[in-house]
């Protein structure tokens, strides 16, 4: 599917902008139906878009919130994804926005992986949003090269749900959305920033296989058009 870049001149400009806009698509889906649904990443770049989307005065006890990926931590620890959205998302106006996380305690990673799919299913589909990042090897929501269950998780046929990921750049063992639980999005951006993740990006857009830089999966078999938002 196609991809549009927005660039920005700033950050800032960057998170108020996609923050408008999120809002509005959550706001459109409510009106539609009475309800809302986001899936946000974490990592380092989200964080100013979350702080400006949490001022936004929408019917956020109407939407429903959840990561696109998880580390397989608590949500009490400094590596967990759930802790950056409730420090930075689920604050203000967002507060009162419901949060399903995907981390659960269970005995093993693939038992939480369970349970999380059977969670989230109650969210309906497909998303109204969703933010993807990007890491610098071209990996996506826990979508990593090497990754234990990528080929799984990138083929579209996988059921809708949450899986388990191991690999050598992902830290922790990871929870993360499958390609087909994220790839029909209504609203479905890559929010980057930085000139070496606009390189990555330039080189994903090009030849070669998904595996090795699976953001590619997203950029060239999505069913919803990419809004790729960046700035320097
Ligand atoms: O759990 C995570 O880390 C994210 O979901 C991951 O996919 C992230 O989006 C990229 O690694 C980019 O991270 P930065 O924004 O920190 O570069």
């Amino acid at each position: 599917m196609a991809s549009t870049l927005h660039s920005f001149a700033s950050a800032a400009d960057l998170a108020g902008s996609l923050a408008d806009k999120v809002a509005k698509t959550l706001s459109a889906a409510i009106a539609a139906r009475g309800s809302a649904s986001i899936a946000v990443s974490g990592g380092s770049t989200p964080k100013a878009f979350f702080q400006a989307l949490s001022t936004h005065d929408i019917a956020w006890d109407k939407v429903t919130i959840t990561l696109v990926d998880e580390r397989f931590v608590p949500a009490d620890n400094a590596r967990s994804n759930h802790l950056l959205v409730d420090a930075n998302l689920l604050q203000n106006k967002a507060k009162a926005a419901r949060f399903v996380p995907l981390y659960q305690p269970a005995a093993s990673v693939e038992e939480a992986a369970r349970l999380a799919t059977v969670k989230s299913a109650e969210i309906g589909i497909p998303f109204d949003v969703v933010i993807l990042g990007m890491g610098g090897d071209g990996h996506t929501a826990s979508f990593f090269p090497g990754g234990s269950n990528l080929a799984e998780a990138l083929d579209a046929s996988t059921p809708r749900g949450i899986i388990t990921m191991e690999a050598e750049g992902a830290g922790e063992p990871r929870l993360t959305f499958t390609f087909s639980s994220l790839q029909d999005a209504a609203l479905l951006v890559l929010h980057i920033e930085g000139e070496g993740k606009k390189e990555v990006l330039a080189k994903a857009e090009g030849s070669g296989d998904e595996a090795e830089m699976p953001i590619r999966a997203i950029l060239r078999r999505a069913t919803s058009p990419v809004e790729i938002y960046w700035a320097p």
